[in-house]
């Protein structure tokens, strides 16, 4: 429960629609129970008007008895139907104010999770999986909703519907009022114990459908690896045996259902046949009327809904606590990265000064003592085995993670002290494992843009020689891309994510082994743009082939995650060390 005193600011931000909501769900509920009094008069009215009519048996005057006693039943309809009216203008306003309500929050929570998700660093999505995120945006804050709207909805609608009751039927006969309420409790409590079993089993069937969605998903993404090593038949018994479980859990929640709204029907009976007979005594001891005991049966039937709602109350707001809890704790996650606060244009100057990483939930010591100084609008390029620590650095530069050893300097400004959101907006990356949304082209390549503009859109396709691949499309730049668009090649995706980087024009420019899946001929054009493009800012090129990067002003070979070597092509061709190895090796392969 102290979990979810969080969202009472929100209740404070729309106390206007809950107060009137709470008004309504009062007067809803007098309009509820005031039609059980009019029937009451009505069923006096019909003894009375009996004997009455026997008594004028035989005179012409009977008639006129009957008539008058129609028209009289007739208008008690006319005021049970008004009565019933109202009460439903009153329960459309309680759902228009406080399901409306908890529909504004839920779409605040969201808003306030998503943003708080963007400032998170990269550690926060290491640690936790991308399902497990999802979830706390849609089926916890779903949860959480039914806490807002429906659980306090009822949550009010019974106390204040059972308060009404109880008062009429005590201020009528207390000790009908007593036998009558009798069952109540018992039924509250059934349904309880009932409601109990009935969540656990409902739990164990959501992680089961859980675990089923994430069996599908997986599958379906590598359909191509399950179609290439036909792996199609073990795949479908897998499932089948994951849905069987699922099948029995489910049977075993409806076996509890099926037992749980006859009893509840047994006992409402029960509490009716307690009213009949404890009314009959009463009424022959001349305490009650005949009408008092149609009146408490419908009390009685109206309390069966408070009973059963109090369980499903309970049920919701314990869930909805659960899954603010779970909520609160990303609410409450910091940062790793505190935000600095310089916004400078960059010249581009980059210093690395002996900085060292290493990643945490590995121990992998990534860098060791990088000492580098880029002037700016020079070329960089970074070249090195597999695993040597490239793509960390370019993370680091691009303040994805900190480190206590050593720093890193834009300018004269410590990479700590600027602020993250200028510091990216100025840097164009392209990173080794392209992403691209499922959306049109032009807005993929517009991505770092605030608005869409489409020369320079245009622009930046060509200096990353996809504009021939792109306005072959049937619709050019407007074509989808993505699940339910075209399918793209290697290549032409990581052209498009290039083009990304280049249309923001930024001073810094950072690839990241980002021409792998283009062929030699397309890499020349790329190389030929890009150098006209890299003319004054300062890039960072990281590469595997050295036919990439043999242009740069200065290389810098890694291992290990330390720097092995540096020069520029010639003079680390004839240091005769790592650097002429990979390049005679590379020679090699061109030549086989
Ligand atoms: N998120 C991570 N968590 C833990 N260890 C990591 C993580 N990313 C990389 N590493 C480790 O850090 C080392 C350096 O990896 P990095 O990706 O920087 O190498 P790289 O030179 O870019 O390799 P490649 O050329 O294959 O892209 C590797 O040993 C790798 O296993």
């Amino acid at each position: 429960m102290k979990e979810l005193s969080y969202l009472n600011k929100y209740f404070y931000k729309y106390r206007w629609h809950v107060l009137p909501g709470i008004l309504f769900v009062i007067i809803s509920n007098y309009f509820g129970i005031l039609p059980a009094q009019v029937i009451r008069e009505a069923f006096d009215l019909v003894q009375e008007n009996i004997d009455m009519y026997r008594l004028y048996d035989g005179f012409e005057r009977q008639s006129v008895i009957y008539s008058v006693f129609g028209s009289s039943l007739l208008f008690f309809g006319v005021v049970v139907l008004v009565l019933a009216l109202i009460r439903g203008i009153f329960l459309f306003l309680m759902r228009q104010t406080l399901i409306l309500t908890s529909r504004r929050i839920e779409y605040d929570i969201k808003n306030e999770i998503y943003e708080h998700y963007q400032a998170l660093d990269f550690s926060f999505y290491r640690r936790n999986n991308t399902g497990d995120l999802m979830n706390r945006v849609t089926e916890d804050v779903n949860q959480v909703r039914n806490y807002l709207g429906p659980a306090i909805m009822y949550a009010i609608n019974t106390i204040v519907l059972s308060i009404m009751i109880i008062y009429a039927m005590y201020s009528v006969n207390a000790t009908l009022a007593t036998y009558s309420l009798l069952p109540i409790p018992i039924l509250a409590a059934v349904i309880l114990v009932v409601n109990k079993v009935i969540n656990q089993r409902s739990t164990r069937i959501q992680a089961k459908l859980s675990k089923l969605s994430s069996f599908v998903q997986e599958t379906f993404s590598g359909i191509r690896v399950v179609k290439t090593y036909t792996k199609e038949k073990e795949k479908l018994d897998m499932f089948a045996a994951e849905s069987n479980e699922y099948k029995d859990r489910m049977l075993d929640l409806v076996r509890v259902q099926a037992y749980f709204f006859p009893l509840i029907i047994l006992l409402i009976g029960l509490s009716t046949i307690i009213t009949v007979y404890v009314g009959g005594l009463e009424l022959s001891k001349g305490n009650i009327t005949a009408g008092n005991i149609a009146e408490f049966i419908i009390y009685v039937n109206q309390l069966t809904f408070p009973a059963m709602s109090l369980a499903w109350v309970t049920s919701l707001i314990q869930r909805a606590a659960a899954s603010q809890k779970r909520i609160n704790e990303f609410l409450h996650t910091e940062s790793d990265i505190p935000d600095g606060t310089v916004d400078e244009k960059l010249k581009g100057r980059i210093k690395i000064e002996n900085l060292s990483y290493t990643y945490e939930t590995t121990g992998i010591q990534a860098l060791r003592n990088i000492d580098l100084d880029i002037a700016p609008g020079t070329t960089v390029a970074l070249i090195g085995r597999t695993g040597s620590g490239k793509t960390t650095l370019a993370n680091m530069l691009l303040r994805m993670f900190d480190t206590d050893e050593g720093r890193i300097l834009y300018d004269e400004y410590d990479i700590r002290d600027l602020q993250t959101t200028s510091l990216r907006s100025q840097i164009g990356f392209v990173p080794q494992q392209v992403f691209l949304f499922s959306d049109t082209i032009a807005r993929n390549i517009a991505f770092g843009l605030d608005t869409q503009d489409d020369d320079r859109i245009e622009q930046a396709a060509r200096d990353a020689a996809v504009y021939d691949n792109i306005v072959r499309f049937e619709e050019g730049f407007e074509t989808y891309i993505g699940e339910r668009g075209v399918t793209l090649s290697g290549g032409q995706k990581q052209r498009l994510s290039i083009a990304r980087a280049l249309v923001k024009d930024p001073q810094i420019l950072i690839f990241d082994d980002c021409l792998s899946a283009v062929d030699t001929k397309t890499e020349e054009e790329i190389l030929h743009n890009l150098s006209r493009i890299m003319e004054g800012k300062t890039t960072i090129f990281i590469a595997h082939r050295i036919s990439t990067i043999k242009n740069a002003d200065l290389i810098v070979v890694m291992d290990k995650g330390e720097i092995v070597e540096r020069g520029t092509h010639e003079s680390l061709l004839q240091q005769q060390g790592e650097y002429a190895n990979l390049y005679e090796m590379q020679l090699l392969e061109t030549a086989e």
